[in-house]
């Protein structure tokens, strides 16, 4: 798991807020509120491992900004983890929620470790102790994890068990992303993916997209990476390349995405959750690298994994005239400015990856009402958000000639700046001065 250090993230990700300003109906004031998370809490985990050694790993939740509701996030397990990389994926939930139109604020967790060295009851012994050091901080009405990189629903299973056990009372809406038996919604484990799915489905009407003659290159193939390929390949869109932390595969003629998923998802270690397979293990097939990739001549690439994957070293490089960033924060802002430049259409993170926190919110609806919907309700739901909110930014962006990222900001900024005005403004100001 190689991945850039986070130089400063945080900073990288704020500095997107100015340029929308502009073009967003937000007091400047309230805009410098979101420049500083809201509360950032630090935890140490100890963690009896299977050899008897004890181990102390550090953990990080981040809430940023919860004027429009909750705040909402996932948890990444991952030696990459730091607090400046929390608090640029909390400052992003914030403006996800609110691009979306869902009632809540951005928060986002996660601890450094890298869990392919861990067993499965190590896994759920740092998990559980986890929640205990954070269980004042969340909650169902003031901050819900869910699942990120190297999080999944047994993680997430574990962790609601445990703050239920804590708090005393069964509580499923303290997090989602649940198994479907404790709680969970159906439809989420795909929904990253498939709200991704959902905006190529609307650009395939606006560019005329003949899926059989469209080719894509899909970075990382966890969870987001592996939904996104299946979809679109059952659709009949050419996978011509797809990567994971080991390395990156490419055939012309395009790959049968169900053997990739089967060969990657075939458990190497019994009792290692995250010891499977890798797409590298396919043949035939041509090994490329992450970086080549990227650099791919293809017709939608879709970068899945890390953040800061394209930068200024090779964002001229880029052929594709379309970016679906699945991934969170994967262009930086120096690259954004260079594909804009060189015309190339880049579907914020914000919006392109929305779908996993929306049907999150489904599921936490579905847990404070105690009533479960169907899978064709999950999915209708979220087609309806997904291609409106789409197509609200892009509509955006046409009408103010700007890119997309922007105009999906500035949609941002000006939801939570009508709930920051709603407030009042005496939050701004000392009792000397008002
Ligand atoms: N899960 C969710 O609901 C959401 C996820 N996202 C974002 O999507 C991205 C992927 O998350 P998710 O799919 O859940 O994570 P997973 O843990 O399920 O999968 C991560 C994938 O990324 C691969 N990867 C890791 N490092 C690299 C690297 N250096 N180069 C290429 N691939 C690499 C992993 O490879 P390997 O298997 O070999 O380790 C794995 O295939 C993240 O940016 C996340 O924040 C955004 C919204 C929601
Ligand atoms: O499902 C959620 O609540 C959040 C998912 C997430 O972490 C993300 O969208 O980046």
């Amino acid at each position: 798991m190689n991945a850039p250090t986070n130089v400063d993230l945080f900073s990288g990700a704020i500095a997107r807020l100015d340029k929308a300003f502009q073009y967003a109906d937000i007091d400047a004031e309230a805009l410098e509120r979101l420049k500083h998370p809201k509360q950032i809490l630090q935890v140490s985990v100890p963690v009896r491992m299977d050899d008897g050694s004890l181990k102390i790993f550090t953990g990080y939740r981040v809430r940023h900004d919860d004027t429009r509701g909750p705040t909402k996030g996932g948890l990444r397990y991952s030696p990459n983890v730091d607090i400046s990389e929390v608090k640029a994926l909390a400052f992003w939930m914030t403006f996800k929620c609110a691009v979306m139109n869902i009632p809540y604020g951005g928060a986002k967790g996660g601890i450094c470790v890298n869990p392919k060295e861990l067993s499965r009851l190590e896994l759920e012994r740092l998990s559980r102790g986890f929640i205990e050091q954070i269980a004042d901080f969340i909650g169902p009405e003031t901050d819900i994890p869910a699942p990120d990189m190297y999080t999944n629903a047994m993680i997430m299973g574990w962790m609601m068990d445990e703050y239920s056990k804590i708090h005393r009372r069964h509580t499923p809406g303290v997090i989602t992303g649940k198994p479907i038996p404790l709680g969970g919604s159906q439809g989420r484990e795909e929904a990253t993916g498939r709200g991704a799915y959902y905006c190529i489905k609307e650009l395939e009407k606006k560019r005329d997209w003949v899926p059989k003659k469209t080719r894509v290159a899909v970075q990382g193939f966890g969870n987001a990476g592996q939904s996104i390929a299946r979809l679109l390949h059952a659709d009949g869109y050419q996978i011509v390349a797809v990567s994971d932390s080991r390395g990156g595969i490419y055939k012309p003629e395009g790959f049968d995405i169900p053997s990739l998923i089967q060969i990657k998802n075939e458990s190497r270690r019994l009792q290692a959750v995250y010891c499977t397979g890798s797409v590298c293990e396919a043949v035939p097939s041509k090994s490329i690298t992450n970086e080549q990739l990227l650099e791919l001549d293809v017709d939608v690439l879709i970068p899945a994994a890390l953040e800061d994957v394209i930068t200024v070293s090779n964002a001229n490089q880029i052929k594709a005239p379309v970016i679906v960033e699945v991934a969170n924060g994967p262009t930086t802002g120096e690259a954004d400015e260079i594909l804009n430049e060189r015309g190339k259409l880049v579907v914020p993170d914000i919006l392109a990856n929305a779908g996993g926190v929306t049907v999150s919110y489904f599921e936490w609806v579905q847990n404070q009402q105690g009533f479960y919907w169907s899978l064709e309700e999950v999915q209708q739901r979220l087609h309806a958000m997904m291609t409106q909110e789409f197509n609200h930014v892009y509509d955006w962006m046409i009408e103010k000639r700007i890119d997309m990222r922007t105009a999906a900001y500035a949609v941002a900024l000006s939801r939570i700046g009508a709930a920051i005005a709603s407030l009042g403004t005496a939050q701004y100001f000392s009792d000397n001065d008002s």
